[in-house]
């Protein structure tokens, strides 16, 4: 078992309690902060927000339930070239393991697409619903990317370095399974241990508690994402983009409950043909020398996926 006492931070971005307040002022840059101080400590944290209604999360994850339970020949309808992103499900190695991975969900016609291809005969409830999660979580994503620019006092790079890191997102939509023969007590790891190659990646599950985070001193933490809330990871990018200041937290799921898991993830990165570059502001001779050149994230994901490298970002742009 995960050790749950080690506390990941939480940050309160409901308009009540946090949002409402005002772009530029004290308590935004407080925020930014609060915000920068997570990602360089834990490399990961928990946002509560309202911009999700409970609604609207509990109509995703019956519709997920309904998604998954397609035929497998339909289910494999869904391919792609790109990595993580065709159906995945009945593989030898990840036997508890189905996902599928949508690309660029903001774009005109994508979850209309994907819809078609699930049910030829149109299932607007379904179409709409993903459409509507999906663009609400890439909202956040924006604003927790704001904050971190404030959080550096960066504010005027805000357009040009988060359209460089953000402009392709992809949707992830995953189901754990419950093995069938499991031995009493014993963890299954159904997700190994990874970084997410994104640059900040945002999550949240139907509350079947299964993921795990490693400490910067390598003990394992349970994460429970609150009902209100997402889990934020920061990815590979952002640690590149901040010269290594920011951890992109170790992280894996382990089947520990007789519950099916259902989970949510935008990932937001950079177009493959983007070169993923430090910030200037964030490289100082003696406190932070220049850890990273700059790379081609498309290079870097082929790189990636034809070697699974754990430590692939070190390997591959460390100068
Ligand atoms: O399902 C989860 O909670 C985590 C998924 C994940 O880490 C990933 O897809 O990269
Ligand atoms: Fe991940």
């Amino acid at each position: 078992m995960g050790e749950s006492e080690i506390m990941i931070p939480c940050i309160d971005f409901r308009k009540g309690d946090g949002f409402g307040i005002e772009e530029g002022g004290e308590a935004w840059r407080e925020m930014g902060h609060k915000v920068r101080e997570a990602c360089e400590n834990h490399g990961c944290f928990f946002i509560l927000s309202d911009q999700v209604s409970s609604n609207l999360r509990d109509q995703m994850f019956m519709i997920m339930k309904t998604l998954f339970n397609l035929p497998e020949e339909i289910k494999q309808k869904h391919t792609s070239p790109k990595p993580y992103r065709s159906y995945n499900g009945k593989n030898p190695i990840t036997p508890f393991f189905e996902s599928f991975g949508i690309d660029d969900t903001h774009l005109p016609n994508i979850t209309e697409e994907f819809t078609n291809l699930m049910w030829p005969q149109g299932n607007l409830v379904y179409c709409e619903t993903l459409k509507s999660m999906s663009s609400k979580m890439i909202e956040l994503s924006f604003l927790i990317m704001k904050m971190i620019m404030v959080g550096y006092d960066l504010p005027n790079h805000y357009t040009s370095d988060v359209e460089n890191m953000m402009n392709a997102n992809h949707l992830r939509l995953i189901k754990y399974h419950v093995p069938e023969e499991r031995k009493e007590e014993s963890e299954i790891i159904t997700l190994v241990a990874h970084t997410d190659k994104s640059a900040l990646t945002i999550l949240c599950d139907n509350e079947v508690n299964a993921l795990q985070v490693q400490t910067k001193t390598g003990k394992w933490v349970d994460i429970k994402i609150p009902q209100q809330g997402f889990l934020v990871i920061v990815g590979d990018v952002l640690k590149a983009w901040s010269n290594g200041r920011f951890h992109a937290v170790t992280h894996r799921v382990v089947t520990n409950e007789n519950k099916e898991r259902y989970s949510l993830g935008i990932f937001v990165s950079p177009k493959d043909e983007m070169k993923v570059k430090v910030h200037h502001e964030l490289i100082d001779e003696k406190t932070h020398p220049l850890r990273y050149k700059p790379f081609n994230y498309g290079e870097y994901m082929h790189y990636y996926v034809s070697t699974l490298k754990h430590d692939a970002l070190e390997v591959f742009a460390s100068v």
